[in-house]
């Protein structure tokens, strides 16, 4: 069953522009320019109940504001969306009852509160029902290794332990639908893998349809077998991440490993050297050519192992990032 659908969602912002100035701002109270900036633009998607799907692009490609609109924060400029069946922007109760968004660099928790007074409010909010409460609490304060906090002011949990209050509070109402905006950011790398194997955990036991941001690949590539990508307010891509480069990149990785030193000019005639250290190095090789330079090298260099590799994962998604610049259009 489809749990959010997408279909050609487009929000522009308007905006003035303003000059630095005294003359300049009288100019502007009788005549100001007004620009339009075209966040996101006509992008379509579906995804599946269950389905964890990594939301990547460079800063100000229009992530927050197509989650804003899927949240219900935003009204679009064109275009419809349904998150479980309901028009986010109506606002419907029975869809915020099931719908739940985390945001990395926002707090949501009291912060002079320890975080059960908070939960307790969530509680009385989402109105869950006491014995469910116990239980959801149990099981996600279990699961997170929190139990001990939760009478400590928020403020003085750790940022980890307050991402993971932060999570708690966002699910305790059992949501079928997650946006998990940057939930590892600024966290230690084995803050962000517990975080990560709960999530992926908490995923698999309650079937539970997550959209995530992070700047980590590590998190998109270990939680989510689907990424949509947006460049410049368009979607850019759809799919495996690992696939990115068989799109963007014309490029393969060669890594060689040499009986006795080899010089880098002999390493160059077939392709660019990337890494050389004398016996070891690694060249990138245009696809085409792939096959006839192997059978070169094995031939005239004295190889003692090869592997052709991807480019790595970031720098595909940088290419493809590349493609599109910004665009500011004049409307009046
Ligand atoms: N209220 C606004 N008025 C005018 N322009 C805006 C407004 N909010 C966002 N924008 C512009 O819209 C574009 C998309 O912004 P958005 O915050 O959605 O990007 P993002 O992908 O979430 O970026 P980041 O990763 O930096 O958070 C940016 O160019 C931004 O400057």
């Amino acid at each position: 069953m489809i749990a959010i659908q997408v279909d050609q969602l487009s929000k522009s912002y308007a905006y003035y522009t303003k000059e630095a100035g005294l003359k300049h701002s009288l100019r502007n109270l009788f005549r100001r320019e007004r620009l339009e900036k075209e966040a996101v633009k006509g992008i379509s998607f579906a995804i599946e109940e269950g389905e964890m799907v990594g939301f990547l692009g460079p800063n100000g490609a229009g992530k927050t504001t197509t989650l804003k609109m899927l949240a219900g924060i935003l009204h679009p400029s064109s275009g419809s969306a349904t998150v479980l069946g309901h028009v986010p922007w109506e606002r419907s109760k029975r869809l915020k009852m099931q719908f739940s968004i985390v945001m990395g660099q926002k707090n949501q928790l009291w912060w002079d509160l320890p975080a059960n007074e908070s939960f307790l409010l969530n509680r009385y909010m989402y109105e869950i029902e006491e014995h469910a409460y116990r239980r959801t609490l149990d099981e996600l304060t279990e699961l997170l290794d929190v139990k001990e906090l939760l009478g400590v002011q928020v403020r003085k949990l750790s940022l980890g332990e307050r991402m993971k209050m932060e999570l708690i509070a966002a699910l305790l109402h059992r949501p079928k639908v997650v946006f998990l905006d940057e939930p590892t950011i600024g966290l230690d790398f084995m803050s962000q893998k517990k975080i990560r194997d709960f999530l992926k955990y908490y995923n698999q036991e309650t079937n539970l349809t997550v959209i995530l941001t992070s700047h980590y690949m590590n998190d998109i590539e270990d939680l989510c077998k689907r990424s949509i990508i947006i460049n410049n307010g368009r979607l850019v891509y759809d799919g495996e991440l690992r696939s990115v480069n068989e799109i963007v990149s014309e490029k393969k990785l060669l890594k060689l490993k040499f009986h006795q030193s080899v010089a880098r000019e002999q390493l160059a005639r077939f392709g660019t050297v990337k890494e050389y250290e004398g016996v070891q190095g690694t060249i990138e090789v245009d696809r085409e050519q792939l096959k006839t330079n192997t059978a070169k090298i094995l031939e005239q260099l004295p190889v003692l192992d090869l592997n052709i590799e991807d480019i790595p994962i970031e720098e595909g998604i940088a290419r493809l990032y590349r493609k599109g610049g910004t665009e500011h259009e004049r409307v009046g």
